[in-house]
């Protein structure tokens, strides 16, 4: 049979003729056949996408001039396109750049700054213009003043989608009555079917961004959000990248890139949170992964020490021999253990100390005493190795198990080499020693056992001092640079700086909630920084519940990046995966199956800030699944979640309550009335009995000859705080404690006792004269409250 390989190897030329048909492709035409990774696969998508990339663009451009964003957008019909005009009062562009702003794809200011903004590509409004020339054939229109400047800048263009470089067909010098701003006109084919999206994206970003004012004007519908503060959010920095979380490639880029020579230096500058401290405990952790360490082995009697170092020490006066021997011990003794590199630093020591008395100890002679210490102190590395096995297993392996394993182990050190091994080389002496003692004398030697083991020779083992490469030699060398990227995670190193993210926070996100919803509750929860990629981030989660939001079918998840709503691709999101994964039920809401969107009246946001938000494509309409974050949403949602289970506990046994006190208050009369009867006495006070049955709080007022008593009975078991105010149509004289006021002619005496359970408190004062009293009592729920009025 002939193979198709060779068929093809038969036919000459194929290769040719594929390679005169081989060029490069540029971006923008590659978009132009691709744009709905760009969010623009349908005209009523088209046109959400346009609003949403112009609208971020000023957001961003304002808050980072510090100007308080007005924005207005205009959609209007004309013939069989859609013309869309954003204006803002932002900072302006300059002419030079303005072409390159909407007329190039990938050209943008934030793509290398780590700093949290809305825009993150350079492609968002370049791609507007892109979609507008390919459905309408019309050129761009773009207005743009620079704060201080008496002129506006006015261009049309295109862009060229060969070269992805602008076409300009008008540039000229206009008049704009705006001092400072930028106007967009884009002619497109579009329709308004996705108005609901439109009017969310408005409506949600006005929600996020309580500092703007934004206009909505379509053929239909007009909307305007007003500013509900003059706070701009938090100004944010830019920030260099943290040490957790860079990838491989990132670091070998950054370097071949950096200007430091060092891998200390290259640390500090271009990293976050490291300086010299730090740098030092990642070079460490290098040396451990890069070199290995050595192992220390305790040591033998100091004399053995010296009686080696003595012996092997030839061709020296007798004085000079015993300074050098003794020396050596003296050093040598102050350790508990020692490695081969710390033997080699003290004899060198010693020898340089004496040297001037004695006379020059050369390299062999040096070489000749640590050879000479390094066996005495090796000889008993088998009883060693006994003793760190022993530590580093159970109880129930029996001795000779132990021994044998120690055996096993002590004999992978030689006896001369310095013991320098990689984790890996230790955790493979460790295994090969396990696996033979399993086989020969067929006992288990489980895996904890072995990872105790490898722990506990890890743990004694010193890093070496060895010279780390040059940061040039890391960038060449990939496993090299594997090794510090591996170091650089494994270091603790404080979570990075916030002032690059502007979160909304808590209290913004639940006034936000209560903006948009009539709700009856609401939380909300901001986390702290963490990162992924380098990048760091933070999360923030409310929940609003009840009143009027619709109980029909699943609640609906709002989720923002950055600021801005995200209204498509809700089921490719992280945020809907993990709201899905969360247990409902547990906290209060139905959920079918126990997976899945719960039912109910609730609404729940999620905010993912970061200075690279890690969406699923180009049009950055959904979260990808980083574990790291959804990590963090779902801490977020749990926060907010947990308020929420609370209130509901609370609400349902409120409504218990309720019912029981409602049945008893029909009963009581009726009871009470009969055995009135049948005793023939007075009805005794139902308000007291039922006050005590329901355990409440009862309040009660007695006025007897010009004084007024109240007294707190708490019938429950918790201790109680109130607030309590009696308005007195006359002046109060003799309070007891409280403090009085007078306002229009009334009196308001106010009282804040804590009364424990079970107890009662009386506040009193007197009045002179008849008078009326209006009692009110807060810090109680009303349905474990009995006012007698
Ligand atoms: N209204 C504006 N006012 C001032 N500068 C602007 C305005 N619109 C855009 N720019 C500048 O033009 C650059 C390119 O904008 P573009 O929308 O193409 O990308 P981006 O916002 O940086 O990122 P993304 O592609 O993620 O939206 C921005 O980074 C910003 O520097």
């Amino acid at each position: 049979m002939t193979s198709l390989q060779s068929t093809l190897g038969e036919e000459t030329g194929i290769a040719d003729e594929l390679a005169a048909n081989q060029r490069e492709i540029s971006i923008a035409e590659f978009f132009e056949k691709n744009k709905h990774m760009l969010g623009f696969d349908s005209g009523a998508r088209g046109l959400v996408t346009a609003v949403k990339e112009a609208v971020d663009n000023a957001l961003d451009a304002t808050e980072e001039a510090g100007i308080l964003p007005d924005i207005y957008v205009e959609i209007e019909e004309v013939g069989n396109y859609y013309r869309l005009v954003v204006e803002d009062n932002g900072p302006g562009i300059t002419r030079e750049q303005i072409p390159k702003v909407f007329g190039k794809l990938l050209y943008g200011s934030r793509f290398h700054a780590r700093e949290q903004s809305r825009g993150q590509q350079g492609i968002g409004i370049s791609a507007a213009v892109l979609y507008s020339q390919l459905t309408s054939g019309k050129p761009a229109k773009i207005t743009s003043r620079t704060q201080g400047a008496d002129e506006a800048q006015y261009f049309e263009l295109i862009i060229d989608t060969d070269t992805n470089e602008p076409e300009i067909s008008s540039a000229e010098t206009t008049s704009w009555d705006r001092p400072h701003g930028t106007r967009i006109e884009l002619e497109m084919e579009a329709n308004m079917r996705a108005r609901g999206q439109l009017r969310d994206y408005i409506k949600h970003t006005a929600v996020v961004n309580p500092h703007a004012r934004i206009e909505l004007h379509e053929p239909n519908d007009s909307f305007k959000a007003e500013r509900a503060t003059d706070q701009l959010p938090a100004e944010t920095e830019e920030i260099r990248p943290h040490p957790h979380g860079v990838e491989l490639g990132t670091v070998i880029k950054m370097l071949g890139a950096t200007d430091s020579h060092t891998l200390s230096g290259f640390l500090q500058e271009e990293f976050t949170r490291v300086g010299k401290k730090t740098a030092r405990k990642v070079l460490d952790n290098f040396r451990n992964r890069h070199f290995g360490r050595e192992m220390a082995w305790e040591l033998p009697e100091p004399d053995e020490v010296e009686s080696a170092v003595r012996e092997a020490t030839t061709n020296k006066a007798a004085d000079a021999i015993e300074a050098f021997a003794t020396g050596v011990a003296e050093r040598v003794a102050q350790r508990e253990r020692i490695a081969h590199h710390e033997l080699e630093a003290f004899v060198a020591e010693v020898a340089d100390e004496i040297a001037a008395e004695h006379g020059t100890f050369g390299q062999t002679a040096r070489e000749t005493a640590v050879g000479a210490a390094w066996s005495a102190i090796v000889e008993d590395r088998e009883a060693e190795c006994y003793r760190l096995v022993d530590a580093a297993t159970s109880t129930r392996k029996d001795e000779a198990t132990i021994e044998a394993l120690s055996q096993r182990l002590a004999a992978k050190f030689d006896d001369d080499g310095r013991h320098r091994l990689s984790h890996s080389a230790l955790t493979e002496y460790v295994d090969r020693a396990a696996d033979m003692t399993q086989e020969r004398d067929d006992v288990a030697v489980g895996e904890t056992a072995r990872e105790n083991i490898v722990t506990e020779f890890w743990s004694v083992m010193k890093t070496v001092p060895d010279d780390v490469p040059l940061a040039r030699e890391v960038a060449n060398d990939r496993n090299t640079a594997r090794d510090l990227v591996d170091a650089m995670r494994e270091t603790d190193i404080i979570a990075p700086p916030t002032d690059c993210l502007a979160p909304i926070t808590d209290e913004l996100v639940e006034a936000g909630l209560r903006k948009e919803f009539d709700a009856e509750f609401y939380a909300a929860a901001t986390r702290d920084a963490e990162v992924h990629g380098g990048d760091p981030f933070i999360v923030e989660a409310g929940i609003a519940y009840g009143g009027e939001i619709s109980a029909e079918g699943s609640i609906d998840v709002m989720r923002f990046a950055n600021r801005v709503p995200l209204v498509y691709q809700r089921g490719a999101c992280a945020t809907t995966d993990v709201v899905k994964s969360i247990g409902w039920r547990n906290y209060g809401l139905d959920q079918p199956g126990d997976t899945g969107l719960p039912n109910g009246p609730a609404v729940v946001m999620v905010h993912v800030a970061s200075t690279n938000v890690p969406f699923t494509s180009e049009s950055k309409d959904a979260i990808a699944n980083v574990p790291a974050i959804e990590d963090e949403i779902e801490l977020a949602i749990r926060e907010a979640a947990r308020e929420l289970k609370s209130y509901l506990n609370k609400q349902r046994s409120i409504a218990k309550r309720r019912k029981k006190q409602d049945v008893l208050a029909t009963i009581l009369p009726e009871m009470a009335t009969k055995v009135a009867e049948v005793t023939d006495r007075e009805p005794p006070d139902i308000d007291a009995a039922l006050a005590r049955i329901m355990n409440n709080v009862q309040v009660s007022r007695v006025v007897e000859n010009g004084s007024v008593v109240l007294a707190v009975e708490n019938h429950s078991n918790t201790a109680e705080d109130l607030e309590i105010t009696d308005i007195v149509s006359i002046e109060p004289n003799d309070l007891s404690a409280g403090t009085v006021i007078e306002m229009d002619g009334e009196w308001f005496v106010k009282w804040s006792p804590t009364v424990p359970g079970g107890e009662t408190a009386t506040l009193e004062y007197s009045v002179d004269e008849e008078a009326t009293f209006d009692l009110d009592v807060s810090g109680v729920e009303t349905a474990k409250l009995t006012v007698e009025r």
